[in-house]
Order: structure tokens, then C-alpha cells, then sequence
């Protein structure tokens, strides 16, 4: 049987691949798009995505109305992506998210949403499987380093920062180290903001570029050594196995699950 899927932001550097991959992948059915700026028309009139006469509906409340879905996959910004994965989840379609800058406070409420209807919903800061790898070595090694710097680099068409990965993998070393104050004790900046964002005492740092598309270093220091961990996503191609994943796994979810090592280690 098919997955019916229905894209958020199909005319975005990620949406317009996952609607690309959704149609060629054989088991998966593009049933609808949302998208705010062609209401009535077809995913063949928008330009780059397959030649298919899909509907694009602008109110997402219409659309999930009207068509018969079995996942919604969101790839928009923060603020409208939360709504719509609110309003999916009252509508029995489940939700695969790699829109990234949800608060914690709304991941907790999407969390108890999802838990309470028994609804599959896959929150999933980098569909890469590579990022995910990542993210668990640099969790495996804060507990023999526990000092350790993110830098994280994107194109500087990127609207959150840090990345929702640079977030993810800090969260996961929290769960691993205790927290601790870096640096020297004393250490002040002259410039604000020339030692990065402050997460239970690590540091991030974000570099937005034109040319970088989604790379991350997480690196380590302890006496004599350091030790750095680095993935690198150099086409949008490399977040598409991670969503064909996602949409497969989140039919067989009863609640929502924030990461997708939590369900590829265990494959
Ligand atoms: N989880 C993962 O592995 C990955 C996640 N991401 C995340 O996915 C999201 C999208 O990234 P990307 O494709 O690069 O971004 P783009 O800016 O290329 O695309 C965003 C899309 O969202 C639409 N959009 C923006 N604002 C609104 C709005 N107010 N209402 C409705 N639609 C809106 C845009 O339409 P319009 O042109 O009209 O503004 C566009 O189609 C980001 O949050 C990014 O961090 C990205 C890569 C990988
Ligand atoms: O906006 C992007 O491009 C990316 N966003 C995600 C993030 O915030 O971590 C995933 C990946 O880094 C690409």
C-alpha cells in the first residue's frame, strides 16, 4: 500500500527535493503540497517540480480536510511549521518535521499532542545519516572530554541560528556530561558575542556563508589532545534518505519522537 504524503514549502531548497523524491520513490504518493503563494494550482506549474497534477492548497486547514493523507511533511520556517503540525496532528496525519527553531516549550506540547492520540510524529533536527552519526560519536566522546565547542556552518540564506543540530547535539552531550563552565574562570569578552552561544557551558558557534550548504564540527580538548568530529552535507540530496526513512517509520509511531537516532540505531 501507498504512503500519501502531503509537503509544506514545495518550492523551498528542501521542499522541492522531498517533493521530488516523493514522487520518484515507488511506495510513496504526493497527494497534496501547501504552499502560501499558489493557491489552486498544480505542482506542474511550479517551476523545477514534476510534471503532476497535484493540488497546492495555500490554508493548510483546507487541505487536510480535503485530502486523504497518511503523513504531512513540513520543510518551512518555524513559526508556521509548528501551526501546521498542530493542525495535522488533530487531523490524524502524521507529522515528519525538518523545519528546525521549534522552542523546547512547543516540542513538549507537540510531544504531549502526539503522545495523547496515539499519533506517529517524527521531529528530526538533520535527516542526514551522516549528521546523525555525528551527533552520537560527539555524544560518545563528551564523556571522556567533557570540553567541547560546536561550529556550525551554513549557506547565509539560513534563518536560525544555531542550527537546530548544533541544539540537538549539545542536548545530547548534556545528557552525557555534567555541566561545566569552560574556559578561564575570568575570561571576559572585549567584543560581545567573540566566545558564541553559552549552552550549560559549551559554546556554539554559527558561520553563515555563501558557497557552505550544512557542516558542523564538534570539537574536544583535554591535556595534550583534541579531538574533532565533523560531518559535512554538500547537496540537499544527502537529507533525502533520512525523510524516505522518516515517512516509513512514522506510519508505525504511537507518539512523537524528537531525533532520528532514536529510531535508526535501533534498525
Ligand atoms: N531536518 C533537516 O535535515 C533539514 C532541515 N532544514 C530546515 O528546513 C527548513 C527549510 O529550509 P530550506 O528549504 O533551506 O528553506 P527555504 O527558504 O529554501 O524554503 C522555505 C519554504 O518555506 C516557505 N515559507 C517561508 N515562510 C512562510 C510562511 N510564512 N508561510 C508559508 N510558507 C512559508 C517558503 O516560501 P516563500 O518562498 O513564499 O517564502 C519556502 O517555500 C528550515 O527550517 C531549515 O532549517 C533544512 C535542511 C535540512
Ligand atoms: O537550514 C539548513 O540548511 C539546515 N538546517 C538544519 C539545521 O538547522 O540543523 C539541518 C542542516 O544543518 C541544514
Amino acid at each position: 500500500m501507498n504512503i500519501k504524503v502531503i509537503i509544506a514549502g514545495p518550492r523551498g531548497k528542501m521542499g522541492s527535493e522531498a517533493v521530488n523524491m516523493v514522487y520518484h520513490e515507488a511506495n510513496f504518493e504526493l497527494v497534496a503540497c501547501i504552499d502560501r503563494k499558489n493557491n489552486g494550482k498544480q505542482v506542474k506549474d511550479i517551476e523545477g517540480l514534476p510534471d503532476i497534477e497535484i493540488p497546492i492548497f495555500d490554508n493548510p486547514n483546507e487541505c487536510f480536510q480535503n485530502v486523504n493523507a497518511d503523513v504531512f511533511v513540513d520543510l518551512t520556517i518555524p513559526e508556521i511549521g509548528f501551526e501546521h503540525t498542530k493542525l495535522a496532528l488533530q487531523y490524524n496525519i502524521r507529522p515528519v518535521i525538518g523545519t528546525t527553531g521549534f522552542t523546547k516549550d512547543q516540542i513538549t506540547e507537540l510531544t504531549y499532542l502526539s503522545n495523547d492520540k496515539q499519533i506517529g510524529c517524527l521531529i528530526a533536527p538533520n535527516f542526514a545519516i551522516g549528521a546523525v552519526l555525528m551527533m552520537q560519536f560527539a555524544q560518545m566522546a563528551a564523556k571522556f572530554f567533557p570540553d567541547v565547542e560546536i561550529i556550525e556552518k551554513h549557506h547565509d540564506q539560513k534563518l536560525d541560528a544555531p542550527s537546530g543540530t548544533a541544539i540537538k547535539t549539545a542536548e545530547l552531550i548534556m545528557d552525557t556530561r555534567n555541566a561545566k563552565n569552560q574556559g578561564h574562570p575570568e575570561e571576559k569578552e572585549t567584543l560581545q558575542g567573540a566566545r558564541g552561544a553559552n549552552i550549560d557551558g559549551m559554546r556554539i558557534h554559527s558561520m553563515r556563508l555563501p558557497g557552505l550548504v550544512a557542516h558542523q564540527e564538534v570539537a574536544f580538548g583535554s591535556s595534550g589532545q583534541t579531538l574533532t568530529i565533523k560531518h559535512d552535507s554538500y547537496n540537499r540530496q544527502s537529507f533525502m534518505e533520512g525523510i524516505k526513512f522518516a515517512i516509513e517509520e512514522v506510519m508505525l509511531l504511537k507518539g512523537l519522537i524528537y531525533g532520528l537516532e532514536n529510531i535508526l540505531l535501533n534498525k
